[in-house]
């Protein structure tokens, strides 16, 4: 059985189709990336998903003790703040110490408990996100442009954590993303979004097809590309 299954899921906001007809079933352990243009719906279908917002139609089925683990697209913390990485992981529930260096770890960000939130890095910053969200040990994990700001090298580096975090973790992975050939290695199905699911398959496949091509404007070869270059990509924590 599915872990999560979406039934002709539509979304309609004064009077506008955000999202029409979605059938989407997640399987235990996948890492599953939604792509499409700015405006598609892909933040929509996230909120739905996490239960931030009813669809005007369709159904959410999935097992009722479903644990879910969300990293926002951004977060702004006022840097005038004091606000040490350890304490912003306590909010809004204190949690044990061992569960919260736990968490750091699997996240790639231990050592970082007594920082200020104010003093990371980007890629930093997005890995205690990444670590607040694996604290409940959920069963799917839903990342919304977790690399926003953060470079090419850092992306990458922050996707290969995200492979490592499912397997350690054997949970599944939503997420959303502007740019298939970012997560392209990270992804085992890739769904390309425009208010409806254009095509979906595997990552090298959807790259290649038409309605993919179309509707992001990309090169494959382009894609290919990227995708090699990220093999050579070193490890180090951004
Ligand atoms: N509450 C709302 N009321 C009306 N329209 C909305 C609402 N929320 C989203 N929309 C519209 O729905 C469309 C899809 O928005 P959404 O944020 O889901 O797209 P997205 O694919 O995540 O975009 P981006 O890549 O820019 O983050 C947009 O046209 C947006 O303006």
């Amino acid at each position: 059985m599915p872990l999560l299954t979406l039934h002709d899921i539509g979304v309609t906001r004064r009077g506008n189709t955000i999202l029409a007809g979605i059938d989407l079933a997640l399987q235990a352990g996948e890492i599953v990336t939604v792509v499409g243009p700015n405006g598609s719906g892909k933040t929509t279908l996230l909120r739905v998903i996490i239960g931030a917002l009813t669809p005007t139609r369709g159904e959410i089925e999935h097992h009722s003790a479903l644990t879910l683990g969300y990293v926002p697209q951004r977060l702004h913390i006022d840097p005038t703040l004091p606000m040490t990485v350890a304490r912003f992981m306590a909010l809004p529930r204190r949690r044990p110490a061992d569960a919260l260096h736990r968490a750091l770890e699997q996240a790639g960000a231990e050592g970082l408990a007594d920082r200020q939130m104010a003093t990371l890095s980007g890629g930093q910053f997005q890995r205690v996100l990444l670590a607040r969200a694996l604290l409940g040990r959920p069963d799917l994990l839903i990342l919304d442009e977790a690399n926003q700001g953060l470079d090419h090298r850092a992306t990458a580096a922050f996707y290969r954590q995200i492979d490592r975090v499912r397997r350690e973790l054997g949970c599944s992975v939503l997420m959303v993303s502007h740019e298939l050939h970012v997560v392209m290695k990270a992804s085992d199905r890739v769904i390309c979004l425009n208010g409806h699911i254009c095509c979906q398959g595997r990552p090298e496949a959807v790259a290649s097809s038409p309605a993919y091509r179309d509707l992001l404007g990309v090169d494959e070869r382009d894609a290919v590309a990227f995708y090699r270059h990220d093999h050579d990509l070193a490890e180090a924590l951004p």
